[in-house]
């Protein structure tokens, strides 16, 4: 990884480059994924099987999309007695604080003769996107409990999965256990812009979603935002990212191993280093070229660490903070000698780690956090997957007689002010 100080003109020119890696979409992806959007909305089912077949799964056909019983039963006994026990502790583990995250529906009676208030409900219908890249290559789990749990928590009714299929037509066995474990209530085989467009349509073998979560790659991502609008989305989650921010007590292998971590995801996956230590600094770098050559994914993260990887020696934590706040990375980790106490001068991170014995991946797995977070600058604005992004709020309004023709006169002349004469009429004609 290459070393800037910063500030300086090169170091700034290449943030931006990574800041901007993510919804940096090219205008041919934008037309493609468009086409197939309007494809799948038209065609159904006979779309999402053809790009299924063209990408990931050459014999689909429309009846074997959706994954059957039998097929959860056989990967049920395909899974061994130590994932189950993972799995558990993850599930409850991420299940529990997920409950804290419930909202009430509640009434106020205070001003006199009104009740005003909020009532909460679950969406109906939602559908979880849980990533499958190369056939079922890296089958992440731990996505289908971050977007199935907070739909169920939720109470929505009937949640869908999408994943895309091996070359075989089949599902990683250990995603559909897990799907089963929380509760999905269907399975599709169908992955990228296919599977956003078919939830966000329908078609006759995949429900209509009100809403649609998960992480994905760059297809996917833009495909949500496409179909944002016609149907709700969490956020864009897109290509991981961490941004560790060091000082002298930072351990560089620790270092090294938690920037590969996210690295490792993808090619277009972002990791900064930034550090108040010229030393942390050299080390980190050296620790990083070591152990990158260990990873069964090793192309991937030079790939990314090449692109999108970088370390900056800022001239004291303050500044690490202003960078970081920029940057609004998905994951900060804060290795420093006082955590709790820096923490106050971040605004924009998706999740924070903090403390050498808190690295990112406690977080992926099993802390209990949605490890489903806004990437590429969009935790400015953006939070967590949570529970909130499947309910709606619906307004309660009541007033009494006496209440009414007490305000009555405020509120003709605002309409009035308006010049919306009906408005106002429907308050006089109860005046008469
Ligand atoms: N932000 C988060 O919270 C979060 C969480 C987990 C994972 N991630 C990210 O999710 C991503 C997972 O990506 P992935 O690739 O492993 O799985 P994926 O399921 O998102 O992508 C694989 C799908 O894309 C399709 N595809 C490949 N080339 C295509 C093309 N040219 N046009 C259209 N579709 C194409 C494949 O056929 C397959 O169906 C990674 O970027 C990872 O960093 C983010
Ligand atoms: N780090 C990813 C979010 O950016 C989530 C994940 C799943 N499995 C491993 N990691
Ligand atoms: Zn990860």
């Amino acid at each position: 990884m290459k070393i800037y100080n910063y500030p300086s003109e090169s170091a700034k020119i290449k943030v931006i480059a990574i800041s901007n890696r993510g919804l940096d979409f090219r205008k041919e992806d934008i037309a493609e994924i468009t086409r197939i959007i309007e494809d799948v909305r038209e065609n159904g089912d006979k779309a999402v099987v053809k790009y299924t077949k063209r990408f990931d799964a050459p014999d689909l056909t429309a009846e074997s999309l959706q994954v059957t019983p039998d097929e959860t039963d056989i990967a049920e006994k395909e899974v061994d007695k130590a994932f189950i026990k993972s799995l558990d502790r993850a599930v409850s583990q991420i299940k529990a604080f997920h409950k804290h995250q419930l909202s009430k529906s509640w009434i106020n009676t205070e001003r006199p003769g009104t009740l005003l208030g909020q009532m909460v409900n679950p969406v109906g219908a939602a559908g979880v996107y849980v990533p499958g890249a190369k056939g079922g290559m890296t089958p992440l789990v731990s996505s289908v409990l971050m977007g199935v749990i907070p739909a169920k928590i939720a109470g929505v009714r009937h949640v869908s999965m999408m994943t895309p299929p091996t070359k075989e037509g089949t599902v990683n066995p250990y995603l559909l256990v897990a799907a089963k474990k929380v509760g999905a209530d269907a399975i599709f085989k169908a992955g990228s812009a296919w599977a956003i467009a078919a939830l966000a349509y329908g078609t006759e073998t995949i429900p209509k979603a009100d809403v649609i979560v998960g992480p994905g790659n760059i297809y996917v991502t833009l495909a949500k935002k496409i179909v944002s609008g016609t149907v709700g989305i969490d956020m864009i989650a897109g290509p991981s990212e961490i941004l560790v921010i060091a000082d002298h007590t930072a351990n560089p292998e620790f270092i090294a191993a938690d920037l590969l971590s996210q690295a490792e995801h993808d090619p277009l996956s972002s990791a900064i280093l930034v550090t108040d230590s010229e030393a942390i600094a050299k080390a980190a770098a050296a620790a990083v070229e070591k152990q990158v050559e260990c990873l069964s994914r090793k192309e991937i993260a030079r790939e990314s660490l090449e692109k999108y990887g970088v370390i900056l020696v800022v001239p004291d934590l303050a500044a690490a903070a202003e960078l970081a706040n920029r940057i609004a990375p998905e994951h900060l980790e804060l290795q420093i000698k006082d955590p709790f106490e820096y923490i106050g001068q971040i605004r924009n991170a998706g999740a924070i780690f903090m403390g050498n014995y808190t690295p990112e991946p406690v977080g992926d797995y099993i802390a209990g956090p949605n490890h489903v977070l806004p990437t590429a600058g969009t935790a400015r604005f953006a939070s967590a997957l949570s529970v909130d992004h499947f309910i709606k709020k619906t307004s309660l309004i009541h007033y009494s007689e006496a209440t009414f023709k007490k305000e009555a006169e405020d509120i003709v002349r605002l309409a009035e002010i308006e010049g919306l004469d009906a408005h106002a009429n429907s308050v006089k004609i109860r005046l008469k």
